[in-house]
């Protein structure tokens, strides 16, 4: 892990995310648990060093869906002489599928929030004469450095992109579905069915991006730190006129020009004295000062007793914890709009004095006076320090990591105030429902041979299922005929069988009346049948050869016209 790269100028405000409980089960999965602490850090007498849980999130939730794969088709080789040849229905091309891909130059992850919903393309139907239909274009969403990928829904992680142009999938497309070319064997020389193409991935993410602020606040309560952080970023952390105004932290990257930008501001609540015995808000928030790299002590010029306070912060956090203390700070006489010249004067002065350093500024962050300036030379301060010698995060073990959960288990449920209803759930048979083409009867028979295969049937009867019992799976609904010597098979659907194959015999040489394929016909390249079916698939770009304007009127002419 390594902080995110500072070269984009969003300005977003960041909310923030702990935890408090134990560590996510992630952590415990692999053989050798990660340690957290590699490197044994000193703690502070309340244990607070480095609680590598307590972080800074940015976060955002995203919906992410894989395209569709196209469907395959059923068509029959037309040669003269042989009205029904060899199978040449191609398959579906497959769904486009999402990936997220690492940018370093990227720091936040403001674009996602404001792009929720992200789709890819469906695979095209596959077409006669042994075409497969077109792939999907695959979508790439671009994230910052450091960002941890969870579902949503399970809170399960599944990944974390750190290297600049790493690829991960979060949502695979549907493969397409076989046409019927690919059910030939040689026991069935004329398959006459295919298979809807594979539902692509939908799921929503949680994206978290782990922040370490460059600097942190510091200050007495009240002296106008979140105003500051107001000022500087576009967070909006409470502001009042009492002291413990802000309970949490708040973060912010510092958006005013080039001069500080991408600087990641922390705002804690104040400090007060005897706060390292536990006194006030602000010890508990200390320890998210612990990754700054530089600290930002604001002083109230307005108080009656400025040096005195600032003295007062600096001993409470020498208490508190020397680490802290040792930071490198910079300080600002915050309201300056109150005071005249001639204190100012005095006081900046006095401030040079106490703190033995000359990294002091006179601002206003109410009237912003002096606010870029000082975020400007923060910036440039902060690239001069060293690395915080911090123990890294533990590593997340990507291998125990991942999106996917397949398996065949299934779960039978049945109310007995219905009786003869039964309803079978798992994703995977619900997928092989989806994919079946129940417009083909020999598509049904093979979903009949899957629920055999996977021992759906006989769980069925061994739950008291019965021939011509209700069985529902996903959006389908079927008769139960155990041991399929009995599949049921919609009396219409055999019509429509028995009317192709009629028609089959009588038109030998002629061509065959155009039928659209939602009505028994076949997909055939001779007679145009494709056309309106695998073309121009709902949410398609529309390609520029594919327009043609006789076709098409622009909405706003209808209205004026109409
Ligand atoms: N005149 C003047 N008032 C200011 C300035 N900065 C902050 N204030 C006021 O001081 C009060 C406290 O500001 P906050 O930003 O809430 O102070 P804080 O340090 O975050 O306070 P806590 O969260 O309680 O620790 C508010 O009424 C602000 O309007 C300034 O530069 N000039
Ligand atoms: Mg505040």
């Amino acid at each position: 892990f390594s902080p995110p790269q500072r070269s984009a100028h969003h300005a977003v405000g960041l909310h923030m995310a702990t935890r408090e409980t134990a560590p996510p089960s992630w952590y415990d999965t692999g053989s050798t648990p990660p340690d957290p602490t590699p490197t044994a850090p000193q703690q502070n007498q309340y244990g607070q060093r480095d609680d590598p849980e307590w972080k800074f999130f940015d976060t955002a939730r995203m919906h992410v869906s894989g395209g569709d794969g196209g469907t395959g088709c059923v068509a029959f080789r037309r040669e003269k002489g042989e009205p029904r040849g060899g199978p040449s229905g191609g398959s579906g091309g497959r769904g486009g599928s999402i990936y997220l891909v690492c940018d370093e130059g990227l720091n936040t992850l403001a674009p996602i929030r404001n792009r929720v919903h992200v789709r890819a393309a469906k695979g095209k139907n596959g077409l006669g004469k042994s075409k497969d239909g077109k792939k999907g274009k695959h979508v790439l969403v671009r994230v910052p450095p450091g960002t941890v990928v969870r579902d949503l829904k399970t809170n399960r992680l599944a990944g974390e992109l750190r290297d600049h142009g790493q690829k991960f999938l979060v949502a695979k497309g549907g493969r397409g579905g076989r046409g019927n070319q690919a059910f030939m064997t040689n026991r069935m020389t004329s398959p006459k069915l295919a298979e809807r193409g594979e539902p692509g991935v939908k799921r929503w993410l949680a994206v978290e991006l782990r922040l370490v602020a460059d600097v942190g606040f510091l200050g007495k309560p009240n002296a106008g730190k979140s105003t500051l952080l107001a000022a500087a970023s576009a967070a909006k952390p409470k502001i009042a006129n009492y002291p413990f105004t802000t309970v949490v932290p708040n973060l912010g990257v510092c958006d005013l020009g080039e001069e500080g930008a991408g600087l990641v501001l922390c705002d804690i609540p104040g400090l007060i004295e005897g706060a390292a015995g536990g006194a006030g808000l602000g010890p508990a928030f200390l320890r998210h000062v612990q990754r700054c790299k530089v600290l930002l002590h604001v002083v109230d010029a307005t108080s009656e007793t400025p040096i005195e306070d600032f003295h007062t912060i600096n001993k409470e956090l020498q208490l508190y914890d020397t680490f802290l203390a040792q930071k490198k700070q910079v300080v600002v006489l915050n309201k300056n709009d109150c005071i005249d010249e001639e204190r100012q004067e005095e006081l900046m002065e006095a401030l040079k004095q106490a703190a033995g350093h000359t990294r002091i500024l006179s601002i206003s962050a109410v009237t912003t006076k002096g606010v870029k300036e000082l975020m400007g030379r923060l910036k440039k301060f902060v690239s001069a320090q060293p690395e915080a010698d911090l123990p890294p995060p533990p590593e997340i073990d990507l291998s125990k990591a991942g999106l996917d959960y397949d398996c065949d288990d299934f779960e039978i449920i049945s109310d007995p105030s219905y009786p003869g209803q039964w309803r079978v759930s798992g994703s995977y048979i619900e997928h092989i429902a989806q994919m079946t083409h129940w417009d083909y009867p020999q598509a049904v028979e093979r979903f009949g041979r899957q629920l055999e295969a996977l021992g759906i049937s006989a769980e069925l009867q061994t739950r008291g299922a019965e021939d011509g019992d209700l069985v529902m799976i996903d959006k389908f609904d079927f008769e139960f005929s155990p041991g399929l010597t009995n599949v049921y098979l919609p009396p219409e659907l055999l019509e429509a069988e028995a009317a192709r194959d009629g028609n089959d015999k009588d038109d030998e040489e002629e061509e065959r009346p155009w039928r659209p394929f939602s009505k028994g016909g076949f997909l055939d390249e001779d007679v145009d049948e494709f056309v309106g079916f695998g073309e121009l698939e709902d949410w398609e770009m529309l390609e520029d050869e594919d327009f043609d304007e006789e076709d098409f009127v622009y909405s706003d002419e209808e209205i004026w016209t109409a």
